[in-house]
């Protein structure tokens, strides 16, 4: 194959320096901001969104019917994540805003701010230094689809949303016992969550809204719009039942905002599979190898296949399998990465397994700029193992490894 047509060989540690350091997302977020503001300069823009870096603070959304503990839920994970609660209530109270003191003439008149005007408040909010580097979290907000839609073309894009939900009764029945410490804005109950100390007990009052009337009103409201909000946010957001304790809600919400969404970014596995002897590596290797087009990279049959060919390295590993001594790791590595510097497994990825066996190995692989992008290790119990291994039966002309109970089975 002459020059021109040979596959470019693309050196490993591209595909693995646009992973480790998420060149792909971080060009894909400065995109998305320049065309939803298009700025007149779109150069000093692009130097001011990657000087703020901001890609990966929290920028969460947590929506749910009344009583579902969205505040509740809202207030820990600000707290865990050091980040900025926004709630209607402390967006209208913003002083020295118009906006806001528009805001709270009509809060006052009707329990309910504009969608427009709550839109722009959260806009004028999120500007600020400390959202922008610390990130925020919406409390209730958006409450409705056009409110959605509006904060959308705004260019307010929420990484994670959380969608409480609990069977009304048991909301209804839970507003009741709603209390609230005027003083600090924390939030009580006084069954599920009664503070210890008696001053927070005596200072507690009861919320307005929380009578069985009302919450079934909003709730009758919540439904009508949650349904028209959703399918907005179709891979971003999950549903977390909130008929359980704060803590188990919290907990859930907080290992979900705290992953990242599978991005577009270009990905080429490099799949390490560990695990004891017997304990399937080599035939979870074929299907994975099968199912994903991956080079299926057994350490062991490399260094037979190198003394089988009598290649260089086959003459020098040779003398240790006729020892039956372990080869050293160099050697090993030399092999490995011969084959693993291949375009195949550069192109479409690998599934290794038999190396690493040990820190060191893993270590020389680390370094050898091998590094797996996604590890199993495959625990399995003793006696399965023992049995597994006694019963395994190899073919001698393919290599194919069978186990004897299942071919007399078959
Ligand atoms: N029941 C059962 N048997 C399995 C499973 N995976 C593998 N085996 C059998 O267990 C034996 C060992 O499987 P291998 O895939 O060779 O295990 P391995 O981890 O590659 O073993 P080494 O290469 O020696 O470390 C074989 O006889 C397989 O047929 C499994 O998931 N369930
Ligand atoms: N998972 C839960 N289990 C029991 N009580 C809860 C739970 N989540 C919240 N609460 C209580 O229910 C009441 C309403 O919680 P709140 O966070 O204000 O809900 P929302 O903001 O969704 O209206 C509060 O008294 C709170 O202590």
């Amino acid at each position: 194959m002459d020059a021109t047509t040979a596959p470019h060989r693309i050196p490993p540690e591209m595909p693995q320096y646009g992973e480790a350091n998420h060149i792909f997302e971080m060009m894909q977020n400065m995109l998305e901001q320049l065309l939803i503001y298009r700025p007149e300069e779109p150069i000093p823009f692009m130097i001011d969104h990657l000087q703020q870096n901001n890609d990966n603070v929290p920028k969460i959304v947590v929506l749910g019917p009344p009583a579902a503990g969205k505040t509740t839920i809202a207030i820990w994970l600000c707290k865990h994540l050091n980040s900025n609660l926004l709630t209607t209530e402390n967006l209208i109270a913003k002083e020295f805003s118009s906006l806001a003191a528009g805001a709270r003439g009509h809060y006052q008149k009707a329990k309910s701010v504009p969608g427009t005007l709550l839109v722009r408040l959260i806009q004028e909010r999120l500007r600020e230094d400390d959202c922008v580097k610390r990130g925020w979290i919406l409390d209730g907000i958006p409450e409705t689809r056009e409110q959605a839609l509006t904060i959308q073309t705004l260019g307010i894009i929420p990484r994670h949303i959380i969608v409480l939900s609990a069977p009304d009764t048991v909301l209804i029945e839970r507003n009741l016992g709603k209390r609230i410490d005027p003083q600090t804005g924390e939030i009580y109950h006084t069954t599920f969550d009664w503070p210890p100390e008696s001053e927070i007990q005596n200072r507690l009052v009861v919320p307005t809204g929380i009578l069985e009337l009302e919450t079934a009103q909003k709730l009758l409201e919540y439904h009508r719009n949650i349904v028209r909000i959703l399918p907005l946010y179709p891979k971003i957001l999950k549903v977390i039942s909130a008929d359980q304790p704060c803590v188990d809600v919290f907990y859930q919400a907080l290992t979900y905002v705290q992953t990242n969404h599978r991005s577009n970014a270009p990905f080429t596995p490099r799949v390490l599979l560990c695990g004891p002897v017997g304990s399937g590596k080599s035939l979870q290797a074929a299907l994975l190898a099968q199912k994903y087009r991956l080079v299926n990279v057994c350490c062991g049959q490399l260094l037979k296949e190198a003394v089988a060919d009598k290649s260089a390295y086959g003459k020098v590993i040779q003398p240790f399998f006729e020892k039956e001594m372990a080869v050293p790791d160099n050697i090993v590595m030399k092999v490995l990465c011969q084959r693993l510097n291949q375009p195949d497994c550069i192109q479409k990825g690998w599934v290794l397994h038999g190396f690493p066996r040990d820190l060191d190995q893993a270590r020389l692989l680390d370094r050898a700029d091998h590094r797996p992008n996604r590890v199993f290790f495959l625990n399995v119990p003793l006696d399965s193992i023992i049995e597994r291994v006694t019963l395994r039966r190899t073919d001698p002309v393919t290599g194919e490894r069978y186990n004897a109970r299942l071919l007399a089975g078959a």
